[in-house]
């Protein structure tokens, strides 16, 4: 008989646990879904009236949370009582790289998924099936595994690995339909019935045929797998777009012209001042790491590449604005259109607009930022969390300022960090006007009108181009 679930308690309130439990509770509304965390702004932010004040911006988020919130999914700091009622419970805790220790700079820090582990094992009266949502080094189920079943209680659970692919900026779209849901488990009897449970929440919206079913850890290293792979193309694309600059080549062209390819196909082939987000790189330092702790070390090597060629990319563009600027920027004013690591999310982890600001700062240039969506508090922890220079000093060179063509007066250059929509409807002729003279841009995502800029006044660098 098939295992129906009826109450589930997400551990992990953040860009992952929120969104996915919210569309879980809306499609599934026989469930009972609470999410729990142990940051309790956070999860007053999750209940707050104002659905502007949600922790996370993701399009779409708030009407599905309007939806779901205080009738079937609810969020709470209390989460002994959570795991206690829940039959099945998912892990989405933060999953960072190290940064202290053996694998320091490289190993996925699993401390917040051992504390799980533990307070499940402590907290557990009845059999639960234990869910891996957060991204995970293959063969971590072994290790919550033995910290469940010590625990002497008589207590039985089931493990399974439930990557998540959603992208920030499209999560609810990634949710509501996914390419493929991936759940791995046991291939016993009772890892095999655990594992129908779980494609039971799934199929109340996912057609069974995406719904695809691994033993645990092809379904672990799939996650750290696809992240290489779509990280992989963009530093490959990166890598072509310094070679398009100099042979007259246009990298938007090449991208068209390979795209079309099905064998390879024209998503994620766009050209960028190099990829951010909290995944790609950690996930591919991850899989370096678990190759080179298995002696693979051309395996190893071969993803680390990745990493290399998108620094580089991050410092190329930066060097480029210093070059142009005549090899002086002390005390010019440079305008950042952009913080995000992408558009359509407040989410700055790992933003190649912390690593150029951070490099035009050392050259002191005054770094005046607008974005449409992350605060100025937020930036300037960014910025502090490289320990480049004092908070001070950061607070003195790098300022925020909430209207984008104030942002832009009297600056030397504008440099757009993110592929915000709105930076292409601005009035460019009234910025230009304003600016001061020669008035460079630097497009670091291709997204303006370069001709139309260039018929204005500007002078113009795009990467690739
Ligand atoms: N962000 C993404 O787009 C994305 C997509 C797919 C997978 N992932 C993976 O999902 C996982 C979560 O990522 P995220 O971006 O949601 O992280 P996040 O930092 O936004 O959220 C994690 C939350 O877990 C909470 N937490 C940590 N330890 C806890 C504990 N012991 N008890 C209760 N709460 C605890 C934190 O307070 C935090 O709010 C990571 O492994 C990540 O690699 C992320
Ligand atoms: O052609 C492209 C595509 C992306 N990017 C950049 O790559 C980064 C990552 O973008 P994206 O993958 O869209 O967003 P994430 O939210 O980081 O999502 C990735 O990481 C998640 C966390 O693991 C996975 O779940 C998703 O499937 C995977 O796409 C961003 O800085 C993008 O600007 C480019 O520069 N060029």
């Amino acid at each position: 008989m098939k295992t129906k679930v009826k109450n589930i308690c997400c551990i992990g309130a953040g860009y992952v646990g929120g969104p996915t439990m919210a569309v879980i509770a809306q499609k599934n509304p026989d469930i009972k879904v609470t999410v729990v965390d142990i940051n309790a702004e956070r999860i007053a932010a999750w209940n707050h009236n104002d659905l502007d004040q949600l922790p996370i911006y993701e399009p779409g988020l708030d009407d599905v949370v309007l939806e779901a919130r205080n009738r079937n999914l609810f969020f709470s700091t209390d989460v002994d009582a959570a795991i206690d009622a829940a039959d099945m419970i998912f892990i989405s805790v933060n999953t960072p790289t190290k940064t202290y220790g053996k694998g320091k700079g490289m190993a996925a820090d699993l401390k917040y998924i051992e504390l799980c582990a533990r307070q499940i094992a402590k907290v557990a009266k009845t059999d639960k099936i234990v869910v891996e949502k957060s991204t995970l080094p293959v063969r971590t189920a072994q290790t919550i595994k033995s910290i469940l079943q010590n625990t002497g209680n008589g207590v039985k659970f089931q493990i399974l690995s439930n990557p998540e692919f959603l992208a920030e900026g499209t999560a609810v779209q990634d949710l509501m339909a996914p390419d493929r849901v991936l759940i791995g488990g046991e291939q016993t009897e009772l890892g095999m019935k655990a594992i129908a449970a779980l494609v039971d929440v799934y199929s109340s919206w996912v057609p069974i045929e995406n719904i695809l079913t691994t033993n645990l850890w092809s379904s672990e290293l799939s996650k750290l797998t696809a992240n290489a792979f779509l990280a992989q193309r963009v530093s490959s694309i990166n890598a072509l777009s310094e070679l398009c600059e100099v042979t007259g080549a246009d990298v938007d062209e090449v991208a068209n012209a390979i795209g079309k390819d099905s064998r390879i196909g024209p998503k994620f082939l766009k050209s960028s001042v190099g990829f951010g987000g909290s995944c790609f790189q950690k996930d591919i330092l991850n899989l370096v790491y678990i190759a080179k702790s298995y002696g693979l070390n051309e395996v190893a090597d071969y993803w680390e590449q990745v990493i290399i060629m998108n620094d580089y990319q991050k410092h190329r563009f930066a060097a480029k604005i210093i070059q142009t600027l005549y090899n002086t920027i002390s005390g010019k004013k440079i305008a950042f259109l952009g913080w995000a690591f992408k558009k359509d999310t407040n989410d700055t982890r790992e933003s190649a607009a912390i690593y150029v600001a951070d490099q035009l700062i050392e050259e002191q240039a005054n770094i005046v930022v607008y974005d449409p969506k992350v605060t100025a508090q937020q930036m300037q922890s960014d910025l502090n969390y490289l320990n480049t220079r004092s908070e001070t000093e950061n607070e003195t060179f790098l300022t925020t300022i909430v209207d984008p063509y104030e942002t832009c007066k009297d600056a030397h250059a504008i440099a757009v960090l993110t592929e915000w929509d709105e930076f292409k409807a601005y009035d460019w002729q009234r910025i230009y006007e304003a600016m001061q003279k020669p008035a460079f841009v630097f497009d670091g995502r291709g997204v303006l009108d370069h001709e139309q800029l260039r018929t204005i006044g500007f002078q113009v660098y795009a990467i690739g181009k």
